[in-house]
């Protein structure tokens, strides 16, 4: 049986997501980051749908508009500026983060969620290229040309950071999903054969 977590960390970028009153009561929670389109909503629907319950998903705030087939209250809560800037003068948030001009929270999230007590698991989704990359969020279809690009350029900062010693426990490359797929579960499922290749640093 694979043990609980919950998924707090998801978004373009990076983010983590959650509500602060939410935080004490939760297992430990996992934060899943990477460049936008390196795949992390693909691992998050698998592994929800595999494990039914399994998995706690904290849902994100945002101010951009939803893509095709997404869902308020499901994909992200999408909210006005106005209401998401009141939301942070309140302080409801664990941290916010404005990217490609919208305003998330929790976001960035990874150096200022280092900084809390909560002790999550840090998993990074690479694209096997910045090239491969670009193509996934063509293939998409949910990018302008200027979004794509500063997707890209933002990209290329977030893998700069992720190969600095100590800053994910995890590394994935995403190139062949069903493989990619296979090592985040064995994360998830703590099965120490698979995942120790994985480890950042090693
Ligand atoms: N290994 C893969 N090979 C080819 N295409 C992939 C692979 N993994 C994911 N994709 C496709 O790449 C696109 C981006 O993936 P996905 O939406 O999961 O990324 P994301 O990291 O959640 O992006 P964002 O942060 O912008 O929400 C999707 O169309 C997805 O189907």
């Amino acid at each position: 049986m694979c043990t609980k977590f919950i998924v707090i960390g998801y978004l373009s970028g990076f983010a983590t997501r959650c509500a602060k009153r939410y935080v004490s009561t939760m297992p430990r929670p996992v934060v899943i980051s990477g460049p936008s389109g390196s795949g992390k909503s693909t691992f998050l629907k698998r592994i929800m749908k595999e494990y039914p319950g399994a998995f706690g998903f904290s849902v994100s705030h945002t101010t951009r508009q939803p893509r095709p087939g997404e869902q308020d209250a499901v994909d992200y809560h999408f909210v006005s500026r106005p209401d998401m800037e009141k939301a942070i003068a309140n302080n409801e948030f664990i941290e916010t983060a404005e990217y490609s001009k919208n305003l998330y929270g929790t976001s960035e999230g990874v150096k200022s969620i280092k900084k809390t007590t909560l002790n999550p698991l840090y998993i990074f989704i690479e694209p096997p290229s910045l090239a491969a990359l670009e193509a996934r969020l063509k293939g998409r279809g949910t990018e302008t040309e200027e979004s794509l690009q500063r997707r890209l350029e933002i990209a290329k900062r977030e893998m700069e950071y992720s190969r600095l010693d100590g800053a994910y426990d995890y590394k994935i490359v995403n190139d062949d999903v069903d493989i990619a797929y296979d090592q985040f579960r064995a994360i998830l499922k703590d099965d120490a054969e698979t995942v120790s290749s994985l480890q950042n640093g090693s």
